[in-house]
């Protein structure tokens, strides 16, 4: 039996409510599937679009209504954990059902401990949000001279904000309770709530958004998981991506994994958090296993007939 985590991608979850529960509907019988074949899951998820999504709604409605007050982004993470959560749970219950499988299944609202003095809070990186044009996102940061926007992986403009890396997970005797006692669990969704830890103990909400994959690394490592899938909208990892060249990567090593990165082979916010999540748990200890993927195909990551796998 392996221990794997598997992080599903924001962007990969889609924009509504609707394609939300398509997507994990598709994705469910290959996540189940992985415990069919004896193994043990446990969730993680982005919130990328759904977080600015989330933020923005606040932001407009309380601009046109007294009776809505804008949120902070510790609370709209919080938000989009029981969004994602909830159909997470539902999709599923409902497998497990059709499959007369006697798992349960609970979410944990994740607060991740970073530090107060980061230096991403000086320099905002993670995209959230919707996708603009240039002319768009130019007419938005003139409007709103605070926030931020830049090109993301060819897709269009989005606005981006603070990231700073996980230290900590807040629950993580829950999280490993939970797991003692057979439950599928879904927790740092959307890379946690970001907290930092006053001189008492107590913990404060930050306005930032931790990068799920950082986060989904961190959690592989407190569980002591023996493969980490990093799943989203794409079957492998690519250099010379989106060139008439593009080449698939099957299998590297971490070694290889770095030297692309010095290439500047992936992308900033997308798939270069996802390649540097894989190389930190990858080498955190010999036999670990990172595989990059796309999320129907969490069956075909394990057996290595699809996805990337990064190792020692
Ligand atoms: N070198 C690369 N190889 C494959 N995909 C890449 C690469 N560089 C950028 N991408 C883009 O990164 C996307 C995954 O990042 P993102 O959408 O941020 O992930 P998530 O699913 O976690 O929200 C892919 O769908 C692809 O469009
Ligand atoms: N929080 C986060 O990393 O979300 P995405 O995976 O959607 O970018």
């Amino acid at each position: 039996m392996s221990r794997i985590v598997i992080a599903l991608g924001g962007n990969a979850l889609g924009k509504t409510a609707a394609q939300q529960q398509e997507m994990i509907q598709n994705a469910t019988p290959s996540l189940i599937g992985l415990i069919e074949n004896g193994n043990e899951i446990i969730i993680s998820h982005g919130n990328g679009p759904q977080v600015g999504m989330i933020s923005l709604a606040f932001a407009v409605a309380s601009q046109h209504s007294g009776n809505v007050s804008n949120f902070e982004f510790p609370e709209c993470t919080a938000m989009s954990q029981g969004y994602i959560g909830y159909h997470l749970q539902k999709g599923i219950l409902r497998e497990l059902k059709h499959k007369g499988m006697p798992w349960h299944v609970a979410t944990v609202i994740t607060q991740i401990e970073v530090e107060k003095d980061d230096p991403a809070f000086h320099n905002p990186t993670k995209p959230v949000g919707g996708f603009y044009t240039k002319e768009q996102a130019q007419e938005i940061m003139k409007e709103n001279p605070n926030l931020l926007f830049k090109e993301d992986s060819g897709r269009g403009y989005r606005q981006l904000v603070a990231s700073p890396k996980p230290i900590d997970i807040v629950e993580k005797d829950s999280i490993l309770n939970l797991l003692d006692q057979e439950f599928i669990v879904i927790a740092c969704g959307g890379g946690g709530i970001p907290v930092i830890r006053d001189e008492e103990g107590d913990y404060h909400g930050v306005s930032a958004v931790i990068d799920k994959d950082f986060a989904s690394s961190k959690l592989a490592e407190l569980v002591s998981a023996d493969y980490l899938f990093i799943l989203t909208a794409v079957d492998q990892v690519a250099i010379d991506f989106g060139k008439p060249n593009q080449k698939n990567l099957t299998d590297i090593t971490v070694e290889e994994a770095r030297k692309y990165i010095e290439e500047g082979q992936f992308a900033p916010g997308s798939m270069l958090p996802k390649v540097e999540a894989a190389i930190t748990f990858a080498q955190s200890k010999q036999g670990r296993v990172a595989v990059i993927g796309s999320l129907e195909k969490a069956v075909q990551a394990m057996d290595g007939s699809s996805g990337t796998r990064i190792h020692l």
